[in-house]
């Protein structure tokens, strides 16, 4: 894919995803990833510019992680272009069998994301997937939590980034979004 049929894709895409302010609570403009998806064409070139990306990454991947719940719409996708296994982190109480967890901290309050124990035998470098950075709080668990198991982070990838919030400086892995926000 060429740049410029690079950018018309990438804008295909844009324009595709609703945006509604005050959602879920005052001062937030919510960007919604689904919208993509009810549009058939904006949902194949978005498929063709991730499987484009992730093909490009250098580093070796032995598995990719999705973040529970919209990572998930993506990282099996990904991984399948890949050829290799998908791993879900979820928030705490939804996995079953040995877990491995970390705490971290949302605007107000903390939360958990957990890990099945086994998932990462054998693998040692990972691409983490989610649809959106904000914070970054989310992302930078995920990574810790990896890391804390001795597996290195190839990339965290995510379609859209809100670059106002300064998630990325964050995060303590390669980083790479499709769509940047203001
Ligand atoms: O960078 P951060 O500030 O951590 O925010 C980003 C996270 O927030 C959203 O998920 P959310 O927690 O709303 O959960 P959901 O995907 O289950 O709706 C989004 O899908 C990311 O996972
Ligand atoms: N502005 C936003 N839009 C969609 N999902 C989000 N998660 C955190 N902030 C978000």
């Amino acid at each position: 894919m060429d740049e410029l049929d690079r950018e018309r894709k990438l804008e295909l895409v844009k324009k595709h995803i609703n945006s509604y302010p005050d959602f879920p609570k005052e001062g937030i403009l919510f960007r919604d990833i689904f919208s993509v998806f009810n549009d058939q064409t904006a949902s194949e070139v978005l498929q063709e510019l991730i499987a484009d990306h992730v093909k490009s990454i250098e580093k070796s991947v032995d598995a990719v992680i999705g973040l529970e719940s919209r990572g998930f719409l993506f990282g099996p996708q990904i991984a399948n272009t890949l050829s290799v296994p998908f791993i879900p982190i979820r928030k705490k109480g939804k996995l079953p069998g040995e877990l491995v967890r970390i705490e971290y901290s949302l605007e107000y309050g903390k939360d958990v994301i957990e890990l099945q124990k086994d998932s990462l035998c054998g693998k040692s470098s990972v691409l983490i997937v989610d649809d959106l950075l904000a914070t970054g709080g989310t992302m930078k668990a995920a990574c810790d939590l990896i890391k804390s198991c001795g597996v290195d982070v190839a990339e965290c990838f995510v379609i859209m980034e809100l670059s106002g919030l300064g998630g990325k400086s964050k995060i303590p892995a390669p980083f790479h979004s499709l769509i940047c926000y203001d």
